[in-house]
């Protein structure tokens, strides 16, 4: 049975099973302390406990924890976003590395819908020990709880566009947060005003895959893309790829660029569909890196 869950489960290779210790009740459990360079000491311990629900089908209960000094629950408990172990400690060292010269600068993930950000943007706040906020959402917040698509149709894009503004003003003034700005932020030369009081980081993902991952939630909570025909993909390609005419340029007023292309080609993937938040959101780190030694604000 061990080697079976071992399997499914995939604990990575310095797992030693001869530290499983079967129970009486038939119920395996392992602990381990993990020491790596002496900079990273984590615990792992499972409990896998068997249940029978016939004598022909026999299902696994398991339980494991991983606690990691000051690790995010966000990475770690169930729940939250899971990043693999060699991951996340990446992300956790590559954060702390950084975060002393971010000196509480806010940090602002801009691109087109679906392009990540906020998947992308709870990751880096689970990290850095910065709070997360979505414009979309301050903005149903502020309009009485009204949807970002409801605002449109019932005020309009202008109405919606100020009240985004409204809230970078706000945003700009804080610290310590990670904003998720909606798409279409980028269009407005203030907007730009406020964001550069932090780091923006133009999360730059092709539009195929940004018509794949919306066409897959469906088009309801995006306005900008009902208007076309045709199924949910060919609706979402064609829409983002006359936005994307309008705002490419906008983008590049960010101060790093984390293009998926790159990465997928760095890890070898034929397809950025390969990559997790996590390996993405490694990457932004590590992109504000170098914004922050290039500006001679962190050193070489
Ligand atoms: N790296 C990724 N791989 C696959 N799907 C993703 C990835 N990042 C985000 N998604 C999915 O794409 C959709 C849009 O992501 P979201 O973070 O909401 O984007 P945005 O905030 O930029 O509009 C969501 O359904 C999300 O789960
Ligand atoms: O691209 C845009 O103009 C928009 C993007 C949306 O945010 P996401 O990028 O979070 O989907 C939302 O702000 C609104 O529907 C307009």
């Amino acid at each position: 049975m061990e080697a079976k869950l071992v399997q499914k489960l995939q604990y990575p290779t310095w797992v030693d099973l001869d530290k499983f210790q079967r129970k009486r009740s038939g119920s395996v459990r392992f602990s381990r302390r993990m020491k790596e360079e002496k900079r990273v000491q984590v615990f792992i311990s499972a409990h896998m406990q068997p249940s029978i629900t016939s004598n022909r089908n026999r299902s696994v209960a398991s339980e494991v924890s991983c606690t990691f000094k000051s690790f995010p629950a966000s990475i770690l408990e169930p729940g939250g976003f899971h990043a693999p172990l060699d991951e996340a400690l990446i992300l956790k060292n590559k954060s702390q590395e950084i975060e002393q010269y971010l000196d509480g600068r806010c940090i602002y993930l801009v691109g087109m819908m679906g392009s990540g950000k906020t998947t992308v943007g709870k990751v880096l706040s689970g990290v850095l020990g910065y709070s997360f906020f979505d414009c979309d959402t301050l903005i149903e917040q502020a309009v009485g709880g009204t949807t970002v698509a409801e605002i449109f149709k019932l005020y309009g894009e202008g109405f919606f566009r100020d009240k985004e503004t409204e809230v970078l003003r706000k945003l700009s003034i804080m610290h310590r947060l990670v904003v998720s700005t909606g798409g279409g932020a980028v269009t407005r030369p203030i907007n730009w005003k406020y964001m550069h009081k932090g780091i923006s980081v133009f999360l730059d993902v092709p539009l195929e895959a940004l018509a794949q991952r919306i066409a897959a939630v469906g088009t309801n909570s995006r306005p900008l893309l009902h208007h076309e025909s045709g199924d949910a993909y060919t609706k979402a390609f064609k829409r983002l790829s006359s936005l994307w005419e309008e705002r490419s340029g906008a983008y590049e007023n960010a101060n790093a660029r984390v293009c998926l292309e790159n990465i997928a080609a760095k890890h070898g993937h034929r397809d950025v569909s390969a990559l997790t938040p996590a390996t993405i959101a490694i990457e932004a780190l590590e992109q504000i890196e170098r914004f922050l030694k290039e500006e001679g604000e962190m050193p070489f």
